[in-house]
C-alpha cells in the first residue's frame, strides 16, 4: 500500500454530471479512510491569489513585534489578531506536555455574522470580531479575497463530501450557513537556537473542525502526516496545490468511517538557515457554531451504532482552544 497523499483534480467539477461528481466523491471518500488526507488541484483558486496572501502575510511578519503586538489576539474566544510565540502549543490538545510550538501567526474569521445566531449559552464569545494591522496597505482586502476563495473551495469540497456519504448533495449547505470558519496565516522563522527537547514547529494535533484547507511552502521542515502504521511521511506539495484534512467533528459526523489524523510541522535541519523560513496559510472549515454534531444518518445501522456522544461544533473547538494554551496558563500563574 502506498502511504503517500493521493492527489485528486477538481478540474471541471462545478459543472459536471452527478456520475462524474460521484467517481470523485469514491477517490476522497477512500483517501479519508486511508489517511485523512489528500491533495486538489485544478481547484480553481487563482494562483496569482495565493501568491499575493503569501505575500502580504510575509510583509506583515516581517513588521516590528511591538506593531504586531497592538493586534495581539484576546485571551478568550476565537483567536483573532495576531498570535504571538509561545501563545499555542498543539501537543497539549491531544494530552500531550510540550514546550510551546515555534511559530507566530494571524488570525481572521466570518466577514459578516447573523448576531442572532452569534452567541452560544454558555459559550464566552463564540464569533470573534476581526482586528487588521494597519500595515501591509494591501493586507486586509488580500486576505479577504482569499478568504471568500477558501469559502468557495468549500462548497465544492462539501458536495463531494455528502455524496460520497451517500447524503444529498446540498446535505452540509444549511449546516454551515453562519459558519465559523477561521483563517490562520502561519510563519514558521528559520530556528534561532536549538529546539527545547520535545518542541516542534507545530506538535502533534488533529485539527477541530470539519475540514482544513492547506497551502504550506515546500521547506525543511514542513507538514508531516502520521500513517495507519505511527510513521510519520512528509506531505511534500507543489506550489498551488492545497492539502486537504478532515478535522475532528467530521470524523464524529462519519462515525469514524473517515479518520482526523494527527499530524505536525517538523523542525528544519539547523544547516537548512534562511531556506527553512516557511509560511502556510490554514483554513479551518468550522461548521454553525450552534450545531449539534451527531452521527450522519448514512453512517450508523445495525451492528453499527453511533461511537461519539453529541456536541455542538463551537463546544468541541473552544475545548481544544482552552487546552492549547494550557502553557500560558500555566506561565501567568
Ligand atoms: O503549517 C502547516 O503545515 C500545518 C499547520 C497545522 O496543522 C495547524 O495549524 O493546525
Ligand atoms: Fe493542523
Amino acid at each position: 500500500m502506498t502511504e503517500a497523499l493521493a492527489e485528486i483534480s477538481l478540474a471541471g467539477i462545478a459543472a459536471a454530471p452527478l456520475a462524474e461528481k460521484r467517481a470523485v466523491a469514491a477517490r476522497i471518500d477512500a483517501e479519508l479512510r486511508r489517511l485523512g488526507f489528500f491533495v486538489v488541484s485544478d481547484h480553481s483558486v487563482p494562483s496569482a491569489l495565493i501568491d499575493e496572501t503569501i505575500a502580504v502575510a510575509t510583509a506583515f511578519f516581517d513588521l516590528p513585534l511591538a506593531e504586531k503586538m497592538r493586534i495581539r489576539s484576546a485571551a478568550q474566544g476565537s483567536p483573532r489578531g495576531y498570535l504571538d510565540y509561545g501563545l499555542e502549543t498543539l501537543a497539549h490538545t491531544t494530552g500531550r506536555a510540550s514546550p510551546p510550538d515555534l511559530k507566530e501567526g494571524f488570525g481572521m474569521g466570518p466577514l459578516e455574522v447573523n448576531t442572532e445566531r452569534a452567541v452560544i449559552e454558555g459559550l464566552a464569545a463564540t464569533y470573534t470580531p476581526n482586528v487588521w494591522p494597519e500595515r501591509p496597505p494591501r493586507f486586509r482586502g488580500t486576505v479577504t479575497r482569499y478568504y471568500r476563495a477558501m469559502e468557495g473551495l468549500t462548497q465544492r469540497l462539501m458536495e463531494l463530501f455528502a455524496i460520497g456519504m451517500d447524503l444529498p448533495p446540498d446535505y452540509f449547505v444549511e449546516r454551515f450557513a453562519d459558519h465559523n470558519s477561521t483563517l490562520r496565516l502561519i510563519h514558521y522563522p528559520p530556528p534561532d537556537r536549538p529546539p527545547e527537547p520535545g518542541q516542534l514547529r507545530a506538535g502533534a494535533h488533529t485539527d477541530y473542525g470539519a475540514l482544513t484547507i492547506l497551502l504550506g511552502q515546500d521547506r525543511p521542515g514542513g507538514l508531516q502526516v502520521r500513517t495507519p502504521s505511527g510513521e510519520w511521511i512528509e506531505a511534500r506539495t507543489r506550489p498551488h496545490a492545497f492539502v486537504i484534512n478532515i478535522g475532528d467533528l467530521m470524523m464524529t459526523w462519519s462515525n469514524d468511517r473517515w479518520l482526523s489524523n494527527m499530524h505536525r510541522v517538523a523542525n528544519p535541519p539547523p544547516e537548512a538557515g534562511e531556506a527553512s523560513r516557511r509560511l502556510s496559510l490554514a483554513y479551518f472549515c468550522n461548521p454553525n457554531d450552534a450545531l449539534r454534531i451527531e452521527c450522519l444518518p448514512t453512517c450508523h445501522g445495525p451492528g453499527n451504532p453511533p461511537r461519539h456522544a453529541p456536541i455542538r461544533a463551537g463546544e468541541h473547538r473552544f475545548r481544544k482552544i482552552e487546552m492549547s494554551k494550557a502553557a500560558l496558563r500555566a506561565a501567568d500563574a
